[in-house]
Order: C-alpha cells, then sequence, then structure tokens
C-alpha cells in the first residue's frame, strides 16, 4: 500500500456562495472501524462489517490484520474476516506500517504483546514522530519487550510473549488507545486485566468485545472515573458489525453549515455514543441550531440524524473534563469560535500536541494566518471572535487530516480566499469529503496534485 507522502494536494477555498442545504451521510465511524477489523481477526469464525470506512487509516489495520494471518475480503461495501482465534495471529514477514494512523500502531501494539512472536512497525514520518511509551510502557509489564527510537517512536520491534501476565494499570492520560491496547493483550493473559481510567474515554473497544461475546466488567470508582476489568485467556465468537458515520467526521460539513448563511443541513446516521458528543454540547452552548432526530440503537451503539441550520455563534467556555468527548474536534470548534461573536476559552488541550501534528500550535497558526487573534495560556486555547475580515492566509495542514478539513471550512466562511498548503491525509478519515461537499455547492475544486 503507498503512503499519502507521495503527492500533496494543494487547495484555495473562497466563501461558498450558497448555503449547504439537503441531507448527507458521512463514512463509518473510525475508531469503530479499526476495532471491528482487529476484534474480527481474533475472533474465531466469519465476521462481516457493515459501513467499514475505507479511510486510509482503517485499510492500514486490514492490512496488518491479513499480514497476521486473518483473511478479509471486501465484496461492494461488505467487508467478511475469517479470524485467527485469540493467541492464533501468525508472524508477519515483512513490517507493519501503519500509515498515519496513531489507534492502528497502539491497538495493534496490545494484541502483538499477548502472541509469542516478534513484529516490526513503522508509519509515516507524523506517526514516526508520535509517543509510543504510553502503550509500550504498561505492556511492558506483561512480559512483552519493545525496541523502539529514542524517545519511544516507531519503528518498534515488539518481541510479544504467549505467556502474558495480566495487567493492572491506572492511565496517567486520558486515553481510549491506551486503555484499549491493555484490554486486547489482556484477551490472551492469564487472568485479570484491570485498567483504571480517572476520566472516561470513549467506550467503543469494551462494547466491542461484549459484542463477541465476552464479559467486561465497569466498576464506578468513588474517587471518580471508572475500573474496567475482564479476564483472559478469551475465546472470541465472530458477530457481524453496522458502522455508525463517524460524528468526529460529521464536526466538518455541521461547522460548515453554522457558518455560512441559508443552511438547512441534515446528517443521517451518524453515531451519538455519549463519550463523542462533548462537540455538540459546545456549539450547542454556543447558540448552534442543533438538533437530533430519529435517536435510535444500532449495532449496540446510539444513532441519530443531525439538524442543523446556519446560526448566530457566541463565545464558549469549554471545561478540561469534556476534552475526552470531543478531543478530535478542537481544531474545527476553534473555527467555529473564530468567527462568534466574543471570547472563547477552550481548557486543557495538551493530548493536542501528540496528535498527527501538534494541533494546538498548528490551530493557533490556522487563525492567526487568517487574521484571528487567539492566545494560549497554559493547556488552554482562548480564541478572540471575529473582529473584521478574516482569511487571506495560507495554512500548514503538517500530514494531519483534521487541520486540513478545518481549514476548509474556515475558507468556506471568509472574507478572503484560504490557501491550504496540502489536503491530501484527508484520505485517511474523510475519504471522498471535498466531493461531498462540492456536491453540497461548495465549488472547492478537486485541489492539484504536486
Ligand atoms: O481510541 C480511539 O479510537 C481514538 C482515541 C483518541 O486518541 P487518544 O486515545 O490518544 O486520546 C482519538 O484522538 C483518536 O482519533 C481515536
Ligand atoms: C488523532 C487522530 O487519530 P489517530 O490517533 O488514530 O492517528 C484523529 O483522527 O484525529
Amino acid at each position: 500500500m503507498k503512503g499519502l507522502m507521495q503527492a500533496s494536494r494543494p487547495l484555495t477555498v473562497s466563501a461558498s456562495r450558497k448555503g449547504f442545504s439537503g441531507c448527507i451521510r458521512v463514512p463509518g465511524d473510525k475508531s469503530i472501524s479499526h476495532r471491528s477489523l482487529m476484534l474480527a481477526a481474533l475472533a474465531q469464525g466469519r465476521t462481516r462489517v457493515y459501513g467499514l470506512l475505507e479511510g486510509e487509516d482503517v485499510l492500514r489495520t486490514a492490512e496488518a490484520m491479513r499480514a497476521l494471518g486473518a483473511t478479509i475480503t471486501r465484496e461492494g461495501t461488505v467487508w467478511t474476516i475469517d479470524g485467527r482465534g485469540v493467541g492464533e495471529l501468525t508472524e508477519p514477514s515483512d513490517v507493519v506500517d501503519m500509515g498515519n494512523s496513531g489507534t492502528a500502531a497502539r491497538l495493534l501494539s496490545g494484541i502483538l504483546s499477548s502472541h509469542g512472536m516478534n513484529t516490526f512497525m513503522t508509519g509515516d514520518a507524523s506517526l514516526r514522530s508520535r509517543p509510543m511509551r504510553r502503550v509500550t510502557d504498561p505492556l511492558s509489564e506483561n512480559g512483552a519487550s519493545f525496541l523502539t527510537r529514542a524517545g519511544g517512536r516507531l519503528p518498534m520491534a515488539v518481541h510479544g510473549t504467549e505467556k502474558a501476565r495480566p495487567i493492572t494499570y491506572r492511565l496517567p492520560v486520558a486515553s481510549a488507545q491506551v486503555k484499549s491496547a491493555i484490554l486486547l493483550a489482556g484477551l490472551n493473559a492469564h487472568g485479570r486485566t484491570v485498567v483504571e481510567e480517572p476520566v472516561a474515554t470513549r467506550d467503543h473497544t469494551e462494547n466491542m468485545l461484549r459484542h463477541f461475546g465476552i464479559t467486561v466488567d465497569v466498576f464506578a470508582m468513588d474517587e471518580g472515573g471508572c475500573r474496567i476489568e475482564l479476564t483472559g485467556p478469551v475465546s472470541l465468537t465472530a458477530r457481524d458489525v453496522t458502522v455508525p458515520g463517524d460524528p468526529s467526521s460529521s464536526a466538518f460539513p455541521l461547522v460548515a453549515a453554522l457558518l455560512v448563511p441559508d443552511s438547512d443541513l441534515l446528517i443521517e446516521n451518524v453515531g451519538l455514543n455519549p463519550l463523542r458528543t462533548g462537540l455538540f454540547t459546545s456549539l450547542r452552548e454556543m447558540g448552534a441550531d442543533l438538533t437530533i432526530e430519529n435517536e435510535r440503537t444500532e449495532g449496540g451503539e446510539p444513532v441519530g440524524d443531525l439538524r442543523v441550520r446556519s446560526s448566530r455563534l457566541r463565545g464558549v467556555d469549554v471545561p478540561a473534563s469534556r476534552a475526552p468527548s470531543m478531543i478530535d474536534e478542537y481544531p474545527v470548534l476553534a473555527v467555529a469560535c473564530a468567527f462568534a461573536e466574543g471570547t472563547s476559552r477552550l481548557r486543557g488541550l495538551h493530548e493536542l500536541r501528540v496528535k498527527e501534528s501538534d494541533r494546538l500550535a498548528a490551530t493557533v497558526a490556522l487563525l492567526e494566518a487568517n487574521g484571528v487573534k487567539v492566545e494560549v495560556k497554559g493547556d488552554d486555547m482562548i480564541v478572540h471572535g471575529r473582529q473584521g475580515a478574516l482569511g487571506g492566509g495560507r495554512v500548514q495542514t503538517h500530514m494531519d487530516h483534521r487541520l486540513a478539513m478545518s481549514a476548509i471550512i474556515f475558507g468556506l466562511a471568509a472574507d478572503r480566499p484560504v490557501q491550504v498548503d496540502d489536503t491530501a491525509f484527508i484520505e485517511t478519515s474523510f475519504p471522498g469529503f471535498v466531493d461531498l461537499m462540492n456536491a453540497l455547492g461548495a465549488g472547492l475544486g478537486t485541489g492539484t496534485s504536486t
């Protein structure tokens, strides 16, 4: 599989001449898609996945699970996985390349740590700069060992163990990736694996493990947060999975519709897991006309349709405690804040520094380049809402899909055109994003490869 580094796709974005109306769907949830492929590969039997996100990040996971012995095929939009069983993955004959995906690299590290074989893992330049110690430190406690570059960076060799010990671990950072890596390692460890989570993070791993037939216990802790426990070794039973639309992807057309006048947009079939909906809460606090229709449960996850109309937004104070439920949405929320009336304070953003880019610095740069007054105080970002004409800047996206999409949304609402240095990385999480916005009338062109 080729990487996205091959050709950059710059784009110049001008204000949309018309509002965004109609009915759309966004691609499948990225977190659920990764997990469906991994758990299906660990299950015994055949799993069909409906609505899988066919973005580059998830395709990397599919490729890795194939390299580990699962049979994975695609017919139309349905993916079929014939699993190997827990403890039965086979040693890859080549380096596994996780591309741009932190989720793929971290979760897979957990699985590999409790399989008795050696695996070599790498990623693109962005992923190779991201910290892996947050998973290799706890996972080393189960008997596995890891050899990384300086600073705990990829490429990395994983020396897994078939005699994995169960881990008890209190998460030092709110991270669903770290929690999931430990739980996945625990599937093939002998005894009780325990993860203490002081602040709740997305629980798709726990939900999907239950869907595949195993018991995952969750206890509220007196001091707040919860303790998640499972007993290994387990055997997973293949079960079909239906993936809802990704709320993190819905954020982009949603904010576009809020900012561009005369919009009235329905985004159907969006996942509404309460540990993912912090953005919707924050936008409502800003005065967004955003309602949820047709709420239902599909594939064990709450789902609904989002109805959004253009709104006059005001500044907001987003508490740090909300960050895990909207961690990937801060760049586009900051864009909404730039067009709002008054000042916004987005608190507790330290984790943004270790995403595909330093998203805190890159979001500040995006706003400043386009005439927005913005400050960073500690881990907080303070955005001073519209104080004159906006736009006219050039945005550097640093191999980060969320920055590229946020810059495009900024340009669609701005007074002057915004230049985006590279939109190619949008393929990691939202294939077809530019086409979808164009179908709504955004007039973006398709970008040119260089
Ligand atoms: O578990 C997951 O699927 C994810 C967890 C989050 O990362 P952290 O665990 O690093 O917060 C999020 O940023 C990422 O896009 C997906
Ligand atoms: C942080 C993200 O993903 P990952 O950590 O999987 O690279 C993201 O999609 O915004």
